[in-house]
């Protein structure tokens, strides 16, 4: 048996404090780690490994429910038992947490034992999603299950605005941050171990964001050059909106809209700090907005909302207390965004429709209804599946459209 000589016994109380909040208060893991990071002057290796705990035990939730020998994980006592689950998957002594004893080791051992070969189990995968995925994937589904359920690798995007990815990574470096550049993936970087990326100067400066591969691609996908006009009609807080605008070389016009004023405020403050002066917010507030812009963008990205099921390596969360309730209506809020905002675009113009979805029902199967209807005023150019799978990336899923008629 190996050692526990890398998690201190003063963490476990961090490490029970995010698991309660995820899944007693419900919170999003993001914010949870920002409330405990904020108040902790912690190392960036010990921030890595509370991370990665916490991270492993909410990406496969029901398998260590099922170590524990937990009916139930919105007990008070369920975080502990938890946690000393982990340590029993990591074959290492198990200790007592919160003063809660563990379970027999022969227990685990047996449970373990047992779920060798469950594999739904064994990717953390609960049973609507383990159905919606067969339904959906067929024979693919097994293998993004298993992608689903790896640690997210942390990439960042540099901002053009500022420098070249080269330039960047000597700067990150100057911080002891240690990056490599992906010659395939012009924007990207990936970081290396856990350095405090967001305490860099880099980061205060506005030099890179931190996004995923595949939503990397989507900006790129809708390719504007700078001089035009473009729309992000639901820009959120901006990711993609950050990478048209120096894509673009802030020339040209880009309008951000999306239905919640404080996304778009959160959005104002980062186009500041990246050096974004190409760019102006709009709250849509009726549909008249929409009417008002039609027959005018060069380009005009539908970033639409969806079920957020590519991204469960960094959501995973969200497989236990899905963002959404009912996946038909929300595939009719994604068709009308598609219908009524693809008319924003002039005729020669081009809509890129996107989700980060890797579902065909929210994917594929909306592009062809679409065009179905469209009648010939829309043909599609291009679509691009990023299956976590294949990529080692999340999921994500774009059709280029262009305006005919
Ligand atoms: C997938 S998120 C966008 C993420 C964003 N593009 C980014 O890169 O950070 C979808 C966004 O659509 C917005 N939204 C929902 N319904 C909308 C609607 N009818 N019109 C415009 N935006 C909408 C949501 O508020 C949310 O911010």
């Amino acid at each position: 048996m190996r050692q526990n000589n890398r998690v201190p016994p003063h963490f476990y109380a961090t490490i029970c404090a995010i698991l309660n909040d995820v899944l007693h208060q419900h919170w999003p893991l993001d914010r949870s780690y920002h409330q405990h990071f904020s108040r902790q002057k912690l190392s960036a290796q010990d921030q890595g490994l509370l991370v990665s705990i916490t991270g492993e035990i909410l990406r496969r939730l029901n398998y260590y429910q099922q170590l524990a020998g937990l009916t139930d994980v919105g007990t008070r006592q369920a975080p502990a038992a938890l946690l000393q689950a982990w340590f029993a998957a990591q074959s290492w002594p198990v200790p007592r947490v919160n003063n809660q004893p563990p379970a027999k080791a022969a227990d685990y051992q047996s449970r373990i034992n047992s779920l060798k070969n469950n594999a739904q189990v064994k990717d953390g995968c609960p049973d609507w999603l383990e159905q919606l995925g067969q339904n959906q994937l067929g024979k693919r589904w097994p293998q993004e299950r298993a992608a689903l359920s790896q640690a997210p690798l942390r990439y960042i995007r540099v901002n053009r605005l500022k420098g070249t990815p080269e330039q960047l990574q000597k700067r990150l470096q100057a911080e002891r941050i240690q990056s490599e550049l992906l010659r395939q993936y012009p924007d990207a970087l990936v970081v290396k171990g856990d350095a405090h990326l967001f305490r860099s100067a880099c980061y205060r400066e506005g030099w890179f964001e931190q996004q995923d591969l595949g939503s990397q691609q989507i900006a790129r996908f809708l390719a504007p050059s700078s001089g035009m006009f473009t729309i992000d009609a639901c820009a959120g807080t901006g990711g993609k909106s950050l990478h048209l605008a120096a894509m673009m070389a802030n020339k040209g016009r880009l309008i951000s809209m999306d239905i919640e004023q404080h996304k778009l405020e959160q959005l104002r403050q980062r186009a500041r700090k990246a050096g974004v002066n190409n760019l102006e917010t709009r709250l849509i507030e009726s549909s008249t907005q929409i009417k008002r812009l039609k027959n005018s963008a060069d380009r005009v990205l539908l970033d639409v909302p969806c079920s957020g099921l590519g991204v469960l390596r960094r959501n995973p969360e969200a497989k236990w207390f899905p963002q959404f309730n009912d996946l038909n209506s929300l595939c009719q809020t994604q068709q009308d965004i598609l219908q009524r905002y693809s008319k924003m675009a002039k005729v020669g113009g081009e809509v890129v429709y996107a989700t980060c979805s890797i579902l065909p029902q929210e994917n594929e199967q909306q592009v062809a209804r679409f065009l179905e209807q469209a009648d010939g005023a829309f043909s599609l150019m291009a679509e691009m599946i990023i299956s976590p799978a294949e990529h080692n990336s999340d999921g994500f899923y774009m059709a280029k459209l262009k305006r005919e008629a």
